[in-house]
């Protein structure tokens, strides 16, 4: 059987301090307890640009002003092949905090930690330290 394919949006959020705002997942969705850049599934009819905003909003209480694309890729899971796209974000309204009771923390961009996310995000932690 074919595995369905999900679309992805999420924010890679860096303030001036070149530190990136984080999220861990909750108990109870896939993942729980990894560490994950804020966002979520495009919906039917949106954008990823779209659903980037959408998700913010609801996971982490910003409202974007601007997204540039960063990465765009696919992960193959062992049940659903995800399609991601990633924004770097820099210009927003609002403190970000875990809307939906997760934990969120600012974590320097050299200190990020690539087995502490799910196993897609394996090449884009390294691009961005290798950026620093
Ligand atoms: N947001 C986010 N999701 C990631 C990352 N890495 C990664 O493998 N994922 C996976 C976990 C999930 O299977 C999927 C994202 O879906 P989600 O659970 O956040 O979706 P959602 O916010 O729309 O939540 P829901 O309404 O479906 O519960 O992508 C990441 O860095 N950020
Ligand atoms: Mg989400």
């Amino acid at each position: 059987m074919d595995k369905p394919i999900v679309q992805v949006a999420a924010g890679i959020i860096r303030n001036e301090f070149g530190q990136i705002y984080l999220t861990q997942r909750l108990e109870g969705q896939d993942f729980a307890q990894s560490l994950e850049f804020p966002g979520g599934k495009v919906e039917a009819g949106e954008t990823p640009e779209q659903a980037l905003k959408r998700e913010l909003e609801e996971e982490i209480g910003i409202h974007v002003l601007s997204a540039f694309p960063y990465e765009h890729f696919c992960f193959d899971y062992p049940n659903k092949t995800i399609a991601f796209f990633f924004y770097l974000v820099e210009e927003w309204v609002g403190e970000p905090f875990g809307r939906e009771g997760q934990e969120g923390f600012w974590l320097a961009q050299s200190e990020l930690d690539e087995g502490q996310f799910p196993p897609a995000n394996l090449e884009l932690i390294r691009k961005l330290k290798s950026e620093l």
